[in-house]
């Protein structure tokens, strides 16, 4: 088991490249399902997300080939093997193989998935517009199951904004009989990368990134070649890093009408930001940085993704900061670790208080998930002395060659294996 360690107070300068989005990927891997043939998906992010998605392709039959980045999947053999257990539960986006199995072959056994623990995560929704579109679906000692005699097309309202609904219901109606209307749709520019795909494919869909969103089912879906988007939240991220302690940091790879709600926030809080066509400058300033409110929203608004990263940035700026996360009842593990590094912030309900600025002080913390490994990594690049980060498999679902790639940039930044007695510790708390 490994460690992330940082010696903070480096600046950052130089190019850092984004990655593939990985919540494209992982909706666009299971997608590949539906095709009667070869199906090649380019710029994929070097992830455990990615890698976990294609072993599971070929538990159910197929052929995936991961090269680099791209990805070849031969879906000819697929069938509709069960997968109540193991690897689903090891991330988020098992759920698409829902969808993705009940659209080509009717019938689906997929385990509840793991993920992020963010507060409950229910899906509900998913399961709404499964029945709606005629599938039978049961819960059983933890597993999914999903049956349907033929898929009709329906009119479906989200009672919630769901992104993975969304998803799962496109990716079944696009081979169900007739039409399928999803109202109140997630409009997250993944939703619009993964339709892309699915049109490449053959599918007829219309109003993707919008909140209403139009399927016309087909016979057949054929191969095809896809190129996905840029990861607008590891771009976030570094852009986070880069108002911490950058200095004419570039991000490569970017677009950036899809991070317009963080850059409004940073540039509030005085950080120079500058965006070209798919480039994003960063400058920290050199007078202190401004206090500043959010709240997360749906897309287009600030991402909850983005929340836990942005909380360390505003242990930095002058005053009181107040996060609200309209999203998740609990994606405030972070604070806690926050706290042993020195920062004042306190939780009340839904929203974080964070006092500043106050400069981060080194420590041994823990990364709870994803998005708070991130946010850890932030502070300990801005914190005085050494950061040891526990739990880092959590920042491999998400991050490719982290450390390389802050350590280009200057950071000081290395993995160590942990030693026993360090594992027994991290274990137990
Ligand atoms: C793999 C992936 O793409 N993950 C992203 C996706 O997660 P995910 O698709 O799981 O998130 P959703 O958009 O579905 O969830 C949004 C909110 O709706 C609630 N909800 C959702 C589904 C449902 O059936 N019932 C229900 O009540 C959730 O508990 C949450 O409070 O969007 C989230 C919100 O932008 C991001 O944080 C995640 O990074
Ligand atoms: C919450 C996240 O991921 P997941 O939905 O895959 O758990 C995330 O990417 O921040």
């Amino acid at each position: 088991m490994e460690k992330l360690m940082i010696a903070g107070g480096q600046p950052l300068s130089g190019t850092v490249q984004v990655s593939g989005a990985k919540n494209s990927a992982v909706a666009l891997i299971p997608a590949a399902i539906l095709a009667e043939s070869t199906v090649t998906i380019d710029h994929l992010p070097n992830i455990s997300d990615v890698a976990i998605l294609r072993d599971l392709l070929e538990e159910i039959g197929g052929k995936a080939e991961l090269d680099g980045t791209t990805l070849t999947v031969h879906p000819e053999n697929m069938i509709a093997m069960p997968l109540p257990n193991g690897r689903v539960k090891k991330l988020r986006a098992s759920y698409y193989l829902m969808g993705a199995m009940l659209g080509r072959f009717k019938k689906a056994v997929i385990g509840l998935p793991g993920g992020c623990n963010l507060g409950p995560r229910p899906i509900d929704q998913h399961i709404k517009g499964f029945e709606a579109l005629g599938a039978k679906v049961t819960n059983e000692q933890g597993a999914i199951y999903l049956r349907a005699d033929e898929l009709i097309g329906a009119r479906i309202y989200l009672d919630v904004v769901s992104v993975g609904a969304t998803i799962n219901i496109m990716l079944a109606a696009v081979r169900a009989k007739g039409r399928t209307v999803i109202e109140n749709a997630a409009k997250e520019p993944e939703i619009i990368d993964v339709a892309t795909l699915l049109t490449s494919m053959g599918a007829k869909i219309k109003g993707a990134g919008t909140d209403v969103i139009r399927i016309d089912g087909v016979d057949e879906l054929h191969g095809c070649y896809h190129s996905i988007i840029p990861d607008r939240i590891e771009a976030g991220t570094y852009m986070i890093m880069g108002a911490a302690v950058g200095k004419d940091l570039v991000i490569d790879n970017v677009i950036s009408q899809h991070l317009e709600s963080l850059i409004a926030k940073l540039r509030e809080m005085g950080v120079t930001i500058e965006t070209n066509e798919d480039q994003v400058f960063v400058q920290a300033p050199d007078k202190p940085l401004k206090s500043v409110d959010i709240k997360t929203l749906v897309y287009p608004g600030f991402p909850t993704d983005l929340q836990q990263p942005f909380t360390s940035l505003l242990t930095k700026a002058a005053g009181s900061s107040v996060v609200t996360d309209t999203i998740y009842s609990a994606r405030f593990k972070h604070i806690d670790e926050l706290r042993r590094m020195g920062a004042n912030v306190k939780v009340e309900g839904r929203s974080a208080i964070i006092n500043g600025p106050l400069k981060l002080q080194g420590a041994k913390v823990k990364a709870s998930d994803l998005r708070a490994g991130a946010s850890l990594v932030v502070a300990g690049l801005m914190a005085d002395g050494i950061t040891e980060i526990s739990g880092i498999e959590h920042i491999d679902r998400g991050y490719e060659k982290l450390v390389e790639k802050l350590s280009s940039l200057g950071a000081d930044i290395w993995r160590e294996e942990m030693d026993v007695e360090e594992m027994k510790e991290v274990e137990s708390s």
